[in-house]
């Protein structure tokens, strides 16, 4: 079966201003030859800390950010060579939410405009046919119909959060990015959303690529997972494997500081990652495995030398895996 989107060696590079008018201009490559497979009515998670280079592999992925190199196959057909009207009609399968719902809504408009504008735009049937649209979707996702009329600041983050789902999926999506979708909400309320995730996956065939610097909630909603450390995926796994028996130390300090959600719901919240230092900086990725100098397993083969991933369905970079 033809996957949903096959990535291949994706690169991302940014141009920073020149230090000084003499020196050549410095490039960061915040995603580094990154390969993922999401198939049709999957989710895949893309993890890792602040700055790992999630959101813009992600982005790059549906050409929202340029990228240097690599495929992109949507359905088979490479998004990176699609020209800007072939790639506009393609822009209706793929959807967007985002952590802050509320700086994505327009504060003067009614929830019933917010959620009607993608097909108001695309004019799509006749103004009943997608007030009905609009009903269909607010119930789907768990609003009511007499909160058509509101604004987005009479509704709770939890309840914005629907209304950004209902306006996503407006077209039909076929892939829906979810970019942090809950980590602006109650540890309760992130449960509600991550369920509606899941019911709308299940009922709508939809897939996900899920991006979050939190494991436990990629657990509640994944199929698979990608850890991504310093632009480029260190481990990659379907969900269970990569819980039950996570190969990357990175991979294990992660999960470690990730507790699940009903154990942060009785116990509190998350604990700190258990590993010293930062990341190198990604102007100058070092020789060797990116995690080396953070890393209790070290050895001096990593230093030098830097791990491919490799593994097949459970893949890992390291040298010194389990
Ligand atoms: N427009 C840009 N110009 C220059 N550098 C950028 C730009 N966007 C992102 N970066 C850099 O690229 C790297 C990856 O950033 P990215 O936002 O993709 O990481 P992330 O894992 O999604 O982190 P976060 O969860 O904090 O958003 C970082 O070093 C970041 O500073």
């Amino acid at each position: 079966m033809t996957p949903l989107l096959e990535v291949r060696d994706l690169t991302v590079r940014f141009a920073l201003p020149k230090p000084s008018i003499f020196a050549s201009r410095p490039h960061l490559e915040a995603v580094r030859a990154v390969s993922f497979t999401l198939q049709k009515g999957r989710a895949l998670g893309i993890v890792g800390e602040s700055g790992s280079g999630k959101t813009t592999a992600a982005m790059a992925a549906i050409r929202l950010t340029q990228s240097a190199g690599g495929q992109v196959l949507f359905e088979g057909e490479d998004l990176l060579q699609l020209d800007d009207e072939s790639m506009r009609l393609r822009r209706r399968d793929v959807q967007l939410i985002f952590q802050d719902p509320y700086s994505s809504l327009n504060p003067r408009a009614r929830v019933a405009d917010i959620v009607r504008e993608p097909l108001d735009l695309l004019g799509v049937g006749t103004p009943d046919t997608r007030m009905d649209r609009v009903r269909e979707l607010f119930k789907l996702v768990g609003l009511r119909e007499d909160q058509l009329s509101l604004f987005p600041h009479q509704f709770s983050g939890g309840q914005r959060q629907r209304i950004s789902i209902a306006r996503a999926l407006t077209t039909n999506p076929k892939l829906l990015v979810c970019d942090e979708p809950v980590s602006a909400l109650d540890v309760a309320i992130q449960a509600q959303i991550l369920n509606l995730l899941a019911k709308l996956k299940t009922e709508l065939g939809l897939s996900y690529l899920f991006i979050s610097h939190d494991l436990g909630v990629v657990r509640h909603v994944c199929d698979d997972v990608a850890v991504m450390y310093l632009g480029k995926i260190v481990e990659q796994a379907p969900r269970d494997l990569l819980f039950e028996s996570p190969q990357h130390p990175y991979t294990q300090a992660l999960l470690a500081a990730a507790p699940s959600l009903a154990r942060r719901k009785s116990q509190g919240y998350t604990r700190a990652l258990q590993i010293k230092g930062d990341p190198p900086s990604p102007l100058n990725p070092p020789k060797g495995c990116a995690f080396a100098e953070r890393c209790p397993k070290v050895q001096a083969l990593c230093r030098d030398t830097r791990p491919a991933l490799s593994g097949g369905t459970h893949a890992v970079a390291c040298h010194f895996p389990g």
